[in-house]
């Protein structure tokens, strides 16, 4: 059975000013998705995390190699892949309901001004946001911006969300909140998730597979790991989980021990999958 989400022998390089001066961010990796899958990706600043992401939403281009996602090639940007980024980027001049309209109506043309309202106001109110629709996002503390981000592209039903840090801004406490909120609307719309983050902890909680990404030039998805935890997970309550601390610390030992291990002919065209509750 073919996967949802297929890279297949990706590679990406910048240019230098002379040719052996390319930046090679990735070289050669290929890895699948199955639809409805939280995957998390966690690796050292500079490792390509984002550039990998860039090039799934459709913003960057791969030097070579494919993705295809439902059975088409990714080209170009396109409402069946909604992004969110750590700086909100929300239309500053537009309420936060009109800026989840906004979305909406460009995705659902059919629907009447009525429903396009009633379905961003669902998607506004998932994330705690049902008093606060009208003010503008300056009027809008950056945990609350973040809610209204994050419920436009849910609310716009991407078959895709691609998540770039997107808490990375926040304070623990507010942090901890969305975490909720985006598992509550995540569990109801079972969207297939990939999120960059750099929180050990926030990619148990949230994801079904971490892949680990090692360090670059030539950075390769060294392993997937597979978060074994029961859902729903709850913040307080996933800790006491036996296998939680297994798994975390199978993580740090990664970033800290092994990440620059992968070079030469130890760099891995298909990650290892590793089910850290397993091992003894
Ligand atoms: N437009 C560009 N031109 C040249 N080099 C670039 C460009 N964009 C990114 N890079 C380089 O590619 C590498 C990967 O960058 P990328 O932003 O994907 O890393 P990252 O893992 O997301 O880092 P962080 O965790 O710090 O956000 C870095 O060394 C970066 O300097």
């Amino acid at each position: 059975m073919k996967s949802f989400l297929t890279l297949e022998c990706l590679s990406k390089k910048f240019p230098g000013k002379k040719k052996e001066s390319d930046y090679v961010v990735f070289d050669d990796i290929s890895y699948t998705i199955e639809e409805g899958e939280f995957v998390c990706i966690i690796g050292h600043s500079g490792c390509g995390k984002s550039t990998i992401l860039n090039v799934l939403a459709g913003l960057d281009q791969p030097s070579t190699g494919y993705i295809s996602m439902d059975g088409k090639e990714v080209i170009g940007s396109s409402l069946d892949r909604g992004v969110v980024f750590q700086n909100y980027s929300l239309l500053p001049w537009l309420s936060a309901l009109k800026n989840v309209t906004f979305g909406v109506k460009a995705r659902f043309p059919k629907k009447s001004k009525i429903e396009v309202q009633e379905h961003s106001l669902k998607y506004l109110e998932m994330v705690g946001l049902g008093e606060n629709v009208h003010k503008k996002p300056s009027e809008l503390s950056g945990g609350m911006r973040q809610r209204v981000s994050i419920a436009r592209a849910f609310a716009t039903h991407p078959k895709l969300l691609l998540l770039d840090e997107p808490f990375g801004a926040l304070d623990a406490l507010t942090r901890g909140n969305i975490q909720d909120e985006l598992i509550k609307i995540w569990s109801e719309t079972k969207q297939t998730v990939f999120m960059i983050t750099h929180d050990v902890d926030e990619a148990i909680l949230l994801a079904d597979k971490i892949i680990l990404m090692s360090n670059g030039p030539g950075a390769c998805i060294a392993e997937e790991v597979i978060v074994n935890i029961p859902r729903p997970r709850q913040r307080g309550k996933v800790i006491d989980d036996p296998g939680y601390y297994k798994i975390r610390k199978h993580l740090i030992k990664f970033l800290v021990e092994r990440s620059s291990d992968f070079t030469g002919d130890k760099v891995r065209k298909t990650p290892l999958t590793v089910d850290p509750t397993k091992i003894t």
